[in-house]
């Protein structure tokens, strides 16, 4: 146990979220997430979710009220700090595509090193690690293209779990996929939920609230709400 394991893993007080510096996209924002919380973020096409979660990875600046995230202060961080935050957390995004000319493998080995891993047998093991955690039984020789797209997704998940983060951020990871693909996905994110790792998620998927209950947050009229 660490020092810090009571406090939450992320906590807004009073953000206020511009796109563009001057396009105020959600204001007065509040809300925490704890150790092991599985938070669904919902909302309509334009209303915010993309900008929220890139405002908790340091893609958009914070630029009045408080935000914390895993032990690092958004108000007072510096554009040097972003990638050690990154190393954090662990991010499931539309745009942090898989490398294509490199096999799995070498995707995974890829963010270890650039995240300071040099030990080629403590690197072999993480990698089947992370595979076993999001059930890739596929060989970690082939090739994205080779991949279905749900399992092309489950390793861009678990890239994201390479470093072990307290927390998965993902913006629509079941979108491009079929329904009983997306459902697979969504076990998966579960099983890497129940193992204590929190999940905030952005979906349209509103299936799965009702299937998989856990917190719902809600952006809706420049507003961010704890609906459930
Ligand atoms: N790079 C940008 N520059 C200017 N405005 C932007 C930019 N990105 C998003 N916006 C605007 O900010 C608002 C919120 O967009 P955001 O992408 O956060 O919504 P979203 O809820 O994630 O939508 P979706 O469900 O379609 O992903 C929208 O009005 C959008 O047009």
């Amino acid at each position: 146990m660490t020092a810090f394991s009571s406090e939450p893993i992320i906590k807004l007080e009073g953000v206020d979220i511009y796109q563009n510096g001057n396009k105020l996209v959600l204001s007065d924002v509040n809300f925490e997430i704890n150790k092991g919380d599985f938070v669904f973020l919902i909302g309509r096409t334009g209303s915010g979710k993309s900008s929220l979660l890139k405002t908790l990875y340091g893609d958009l600046w914070l630029e009045s009220g408080k935000g914390k995230v895993v032990g690092y202060e958004l108000q007072k961080m510096k554009q040097a700090e972003v990638p050690f935050l990154r190393r954090k957390l662990g991010i499931v995004f539309q745009d942090f595509q898989l490398f294509f000319d490199r096999n799995v493998e070498e995707n995974l080995e890829f963010v270890l090193r650039a995240t300071g891993w040099t030990d080629k047998s403590a690197i072999k093991t993480r990698i089947s690690d992370v595979l076993m955690q999001v059930g890739l039984g596929t060989s970690p020789k082939k090739m994205p293209h080779q991949l279905s797209g749900g399992e092309q997704q489950r390793v861009v998940i678990a890239r994201a779990m390479l470093n072990e983060p307290q927390i998965l951020l993902a913006d629509e990871p079941t979108g491009n996929l079929d329904p009983e693909v997306g459902e697979q996905i969504m076990q998966v994110f579960q099983t890497i939920n129940t193992a204590g790792t929190a999940i905030l998620m952005a979906t349209h998927n509103y299936d799965f609230l009702k299937k998989y209950p856990a917190r719902v947050v809600k952006c809706e009229n420049g507003a961010v709400t704890e609906i459930q």
